[in-house]
């Protein structure tokens, strides 16, 4: 999304609220320094926020490390100019005196735990928004459905809706976008995009990392809120929505909307539709990693689960009866970052063909972006003789990170690949019951050896 749009030569102070944070240093700034390379004529400004004492100095060092990777003039010059305020989000007199100084259009990034997004919020009730002024809430949005229309409620006595831009980073992974286009712009692939065709969707992201000293944020959290509740059904979706007209901000947030109010729990019970997780010592993504309740920081009493799987069904005439399992656990391995289509077995097959005829099998991969596309084929002398391969497309790595996407929409005012407010509420809507099934012990913890691929009795996903 990097087209121009109107608001491109309009002067925007970005400002980052929770500067010193994890996500700021390894997602948000090396995704602005790369965007600056790429879009040098961007005019943006960057304010670091935080409740340390930083000098401008340390605060541009910390910039100009994470822009190490992408420099530009444009990045080095903004990392000469940016400035740190100390200051706490929360608090309306620092809100105040930090959007004082504001230049052009303000955007606030929270990049800080949700609660101190809620109560920042508050806190800008007693602050008169400069005109435009843009507020970017990062997932999770809210806790429940309830507390995420109260969210929303609160927002939008702020600010327009359009003038919001839920973060939600997987919007903008660049094989999201591969898969838009390689459904939408291909003859191929539409008319075969239903459950008429499709038996089955895994939608899963197994990753190798462990907690990464982030127990402050994630235990209590857990795999179906940090990663299922947003980002996975986000791209469930994309998968699974109507071909919108345009792809316009207005078009397709309806369609993800819609398809989002057609998604429900597997047999509507969140007992059987859903499974957790959880690992014990081992070795994953290169470390050694102790029982995940031995962490730093982890309370067992809070009982989170480090790896979660569920399936849901979409009730439309396109999907009704084919299931989408969402899986995503932490220390797993091997890693597995994929959206997987399997389609159903033909009607007739040739009986003089010889060979085993597997399904056919779309895979989108995340990452080294990659597609590919099981086929049977003829295989060796005898003429009816079959084998099966890939036919694979190798994306590369992507052009543009996920969060430069994203900064892109926020800074050009664009919220195209943003959630929509009925939509971060409708994905609340979807997993409270297994949430609440989970609390209640209804489904059982099960453990997984860091560096496994997880529990050894749990069934094989339909890949
Ligand atoms: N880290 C990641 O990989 C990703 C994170 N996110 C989301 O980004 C958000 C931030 O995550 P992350 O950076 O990991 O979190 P951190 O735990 O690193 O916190 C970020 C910053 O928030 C500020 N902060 C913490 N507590 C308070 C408080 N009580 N009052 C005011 N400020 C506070 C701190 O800044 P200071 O002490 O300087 O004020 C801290 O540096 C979360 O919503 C998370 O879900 C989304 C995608 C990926
Ligand atoms: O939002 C999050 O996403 C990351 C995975 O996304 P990636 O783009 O870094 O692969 C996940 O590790 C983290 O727990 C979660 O908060």
């Amino acid at each position: 999304m990097t087209g121009t749009s109107n608001s491109d030569s309009q002067l925007t102070t970005l400002i980052i609220f929770g500067a010193t944070g994890d996500l700021t240093k390894r997602l948000l700034l090396p995704a602005l320094g790369q965007l600056l390379g790429l879009e040098p004529d961007l005019d943006v400004r960057l304010v670091g926020v935080g409740r340390h004492d930083l000098t401008d100095d340390q605060w541009r060092d910390k910039v100009r490390e994470a822009f190490a990777d992408e420099q530009s003039d444009a990045a080095d010059r903004l990392a000469n100019e940016t400035v740190y305020r100390q200051g706490d989000p929360t608090v309306s007199d620092d809100l105040r005196r930090i959007l004082g100084e504001a230049q052009g259009r303000p955007v606030l990034y929270f990049a800080v735990p949700p609660s101190v997004t809620r109560k920042a919020c508050e806190a800008l009730r007693d602050v008169d928004l400069p005109p435009g002024t843009t507020l970017a809430p990062e997932k999770p949005f809210g806790s429940d459905e309830e507390s995420a229309r109260e969210l929303n409620k609160l927002l939008l006595d702020l600010v327009p809706e359009n003038q919001i831009y839920r973060v939600d980073h997987f919007l903008g992974q660049s094989v999201l976008l591969d898969l838009l286009g390689v459904r939408l712009a291909n003859r191929v692939f539409e008319p075969v995009w239903s459950g008429t065709h499709i038996e089955s969707v895994v939608i899963r992201y197994d990753e190798s990392l462990g907690l990464e000293g982030r127990a402050g944020y994630y235990d209590g959290v857990g795999a179906m809120q940090d990663m299922m509740q947003s980002h996975l059904l986000q791209l469930l979706a994309v998968v699974a929505m109507e071909p919108p007209a345009t792809l316009g901000e207005r078009d397709l947030r309806d369609a993800i909307g819609a398809a989002l109010r057609s998604v429900h729990l597997w047999d509507d019970d969140p007992v059987t539709a859903s499974r957790r997780a959880r690992y014990t010592a081992g070795e994953a993504g290169g470390k050694s990693l102790p029982d995940y309740v031995d962490e730093d920081g982890v309370d067992p009493a809070n009982n989170t689960e480090t790896l979660a799987e569920a399936t849901f069904e979409v009730r439309t005439m396109r999907w009704q009866g084919v299931p989408f399992t969402l899986r995503s656990g932490k220390a797993l391995e091997p890693e597995a970052k994929e959206i997987v289509m399997t389609f159903r077995p033909l009607r007739h097959i040739p009986e003089q063909f010889e060979g085993e005829v597997e399904r056919n099998v779309l895979r989108f991969t995340f990452g080294h972006d990659a597609m590919s596309v099981k086929l049977n084929v003829h295989r060796g002398s005898h003429p009816f003789s079959l084998k099966t391969v890939d036919l694979d497309a190798d994306f590369g790595n992507a052009s543009m990170r996920a969060y430069a996407e994203v900064l892109s929409g926020i800074i050009k005012g664009d919220s195209t690949l943003a959630v929509r407010g009925d939509a971060a509420e409708e994905c609340w809507r979807i997993v409270d019951p297994i949430v609440d099934a989970w609390r209640a012990d209804k489904v059982p913890i099960d453990e997984y050896p860091a560096g496994s691929s997880g529990p050894a009795d749990w069934p094989e996903l339909p890949l």
